[in-house]
């Protein structure tokens, strides 16, 4: 059985909604990145375990959060013993703006994966970008990277539009999918 882990870092709550709708379309387990940058009891051990690890980070002043890089950092261990070579990895992430240079803290997401010789996957939605689409259509903020989500800078996590956390959903479906896969 192919096991996907996501984790993720959310200093409001907006994000650990994103990650529990791709953690739900994956049937994923939830490692939480805590206010220290710390990971849980074991969570250094349920990411070895995975097949899949999926990233996420709400986007600050432009990239991660203090407390993602941190833990990405802290994943410097895991590199000397490659210890995450070719496990699939894939990444998503809030903000407040529309764009909000949300795709920088793709790239950092991506980057880190590169860094592990890990294999990235994408988004894999096609995109709602014609004039009939509407703000709750799939993939509307149309991201090919990973999985992108908007949350208004005076909104609550409960107030995340359906459309986004279908999209990641769909996201986190893909990513296991891919993953049952590649196990054969
Ligand atoms: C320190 C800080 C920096 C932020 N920088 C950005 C930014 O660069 N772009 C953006 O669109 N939103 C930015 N925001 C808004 C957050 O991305 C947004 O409130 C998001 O929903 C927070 O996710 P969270 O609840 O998971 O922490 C910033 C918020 C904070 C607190």
């Amino acid at each position: 059985m192919t096991t996907v882990a996501v984790v993720y870092h959310s200093g409001y709550g907006h994000t650990q909604r994103m990650a529990q709708a791709v953690a739900q379309g994956a049937g994923a387990v939830l490692v939480a990145i805590d206010a220290d940058g710390n990971l849980p009891q074991g969570g250094w051990d349920t990411l070895a375990a995975a097949d899949a690890i999926i990233f996420g980070s709400p986007t600050y002043m432009g990239n991660v959060s203090w407390q993602f890089k941190k833990f990405a950092d802290a994943s410097s261990k895991v590199w000397f013993a490659q210890g995450w070579k070719d496990k699939l990895a894939a990444g998503f992430t809030n903000s407040a703006g529309m764009n909000g240079d949300k795709h920088a803290t793709l790239t950092t997401l991506f980057t880190l994966a590169m860094q592990h010789a890990m294999i990235w996957v994408s988004q894999g939605l096609m995109p709602s970008n014609t004039k009939a689409a509407r703000r709750n259509d799939v993939n509307y903020l149309v991201s090919y990277s990973g999985a992108i989500a908007q949350s208004p800078s005076d909104s609550s996590a409960g107030d995340m539009l359906p459309g986004d956390l279908e999209t990641a959903r769909l996201f986190g479906e893909r990513v296991a999918q891919v993953a049952a896969r590649m196990r054969g």
